[in-house]
């Protein structure tokens, strides 16, 4: 597999080459303008059938109807939808498309969409590494496997949870069912009940369709609570309600349907002490976490470094095709290295040494280690007056959230939080200087972690997630 790298688009190419599942990015007139490898893998496609055509390519209809492509640069609102595409010999599969905005290097947007196929196996990868934490981790994950126990688990960002979820269900006799992913950092209030139970046609303004929810998705197989911890507790209580009697009502349906899933959720909070706050229900917790299973991070295993470097380049070639190696002293380096980001950033770093490496061998030099504050630092200063609750918060939301993202995610969180000291904490001007709803502000903002700083002046709208 090479890298889909076009001279002009290095920030999206990075963006790109940090999805594992099939991702494509579209333009504002809604053509395919990158494509990763492992979308022409999903679905057999050259990526010359698809660079440069239209956002629909694969669509199995296309009316004259507004696709979500063109609503998604109508209202730059993220979105996750159901949806059947063709692969290249014409046969469909069922896919969960999730699109959200993604910003090149110029600040230009584009979409990112990413697709999660339904049906049959998941794309789950090999769960590399040598040390005896890991080992141990197969074991209880294999273990787990066997049992219909729900699990959580819990570790920080990038340390593999979603890769223990698909191998949990890999390893479990529900592996020929779908492995389907609840993303819960985009389960707001409005969209909880339709997203995870469906609705009829006609259930409410806008629902011109049925829609099939992610609980019927998921039948007799796995479900797959993402960021569990973001979960709003009002709607807590509906899905304990499912989860205990095995039953839902999609919305504005008049019958329940029972249904037939294997649990697993994952979160890099301490759900227990939100518990004790008062910000998780105990009885959810008790339900979600019958075997919770701690992910070490990568700082604790550091014996799993050179294994998941040699995995982790194994898809990056130079010019020639041939494979990148880490010199040993670059190896070195890392284990200096404590990986607040884990796995991916991991990842992040050896791709972008590989990109600064001529030959095939990645010298120390090419391994670039953020400094704490770096990243913070080449955010806009705000202007002197505009100091807020933000400056204290986002001391330490910058260091934990930052490194994590994508170095586009990264340069939109430090825009948005430049923005917040600029406006003073006022969402509402905030979301207009980058021509985006308030509620699509709000989202980037709990996404970012930026929910949690407040503003001293009291001019924001008040509409914190906290
Ligand atoms: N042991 C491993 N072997 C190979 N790849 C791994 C391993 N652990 C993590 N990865 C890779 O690292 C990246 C991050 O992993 P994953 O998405 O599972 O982390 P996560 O803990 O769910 O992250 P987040 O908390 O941000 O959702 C993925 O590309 C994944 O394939």
């Amino acid at each position: 597999m090479t890298a889909h790298r076009p001279p002009d688009s290095n920030t999206l190419t990075t963006l790109l080459a940090a999805q594992r599942r099939p991702f494509s990015i579209i333009t504002q007139n809604q053509r395919i303008k990158l494509i990763n490898a492992a979308l022409c893998e999903a679905l057999g496609y050259a990526e010359t059938d698809l660079i440069g055509a239209s956002c629909c390519r694969f669509a199995t209809t296309v009316n004259g109807s507004e696709c979500r492509h063109q609503r998604f640069f109508r209202d730059l609102e993220p979105y996750v939808e159901t949806d059947t595409v063709l692969d290249a010999s014409g046969q469909p599969h069922l896919v969960r498309a999730q699109g959200f905005p993604v910003l090149d290097a110029h600040g230009t947007v584009y979409l990112g969409e990413m697709l999660q196929l339904l049906r049959g196996r998941c794309d789950v990868g090999n769960m590399v590494g040598d040390s005896p934490e890991l080992r141990e981790l197969i074991t209880q994950l294999t273990q787990a496997a066997v049992t219909d126990a729900a699990v959580l688990l819990y570790g920080e960002t990038g340390v593999g949870k979603e890769l223990a979820a698909q191998f949990l269900h890999q390893q479990s006799s529900r592996a020929g069912a779908p492995f389907v992913v609840v993303d819960c950092t985009v389960l707001n209030e409005e969209l909880f009940e339709s997203e995870l139970f469906g609705h009829v046609k006609g259930a409410f303004t806008g629902a011109v369709n049925h829609r099939v929810g992610l609980f019927e998705l998921a039948h007799t197989g796995t479900l797959f609570f993402d960021e569990i911890g973001e979960l709003p507790l009002s709607q807590q209580p509906k899905l304990l309600r499912a989860l205990e009697t095995g039953t839902y009502r999609p919305v504005g349906a008049t019958a329940t349907r029972q249904v037939n899933v294997r649990v697993i959720s994952a979160t890099h909070r301490d759900l227990t002490a939100m518990v004790r706050h008062g910000h998780f229900r105990q009885d959810l917790f008790y339900r979600l976490a019958v075997l919770p299973l701690r992910i070490p991070p990568l700082r604790e295993r550091r014996d799993d470094l050179a294994a998941l470097s040699d995995y982790l380049l194994r898809d990056t070639t130079t010019a020639d095709g041939q494979p990148y190696y880490l010199h040993p002293a670059a190896l070195d380096k890392l284990h200096s290295y404590s990986f607040p980001g884990n796995v991916r950033e991991l990842r992040n770093l050896l791709h972008l040494g590989a990109a600064l490496s001529s030959s095939g061998v990645i010298e120390a030099d090419a391994i670039h280690l953020p400094t704490l504050m770096a990243q913070v630092a080449r955010a806009p200063l705000p202007p002197p007056a505009a100091v807020s609750a933000y400056d204290l918060g986002c001391s330490e939301l910058d260091t934990a959230f930052l490194r994590h993202l994508s170095p586009v995610e990264a340069a939109e969180a430090r825009q948005i939080l430049a923005l917040l000291q600029r406006h003073h904490g006022n969402r509402r001007e905030v979301a207009v200087s980058m021509t985006m709803s308030e509620r699509t502000l709000y989202r980037k903002l709990r996404r970012y972690g930026l929910n949690r700083a407040r503003s001293l002046e009291g001019s924001g709208n008040g509409d914190d997630a906290s």
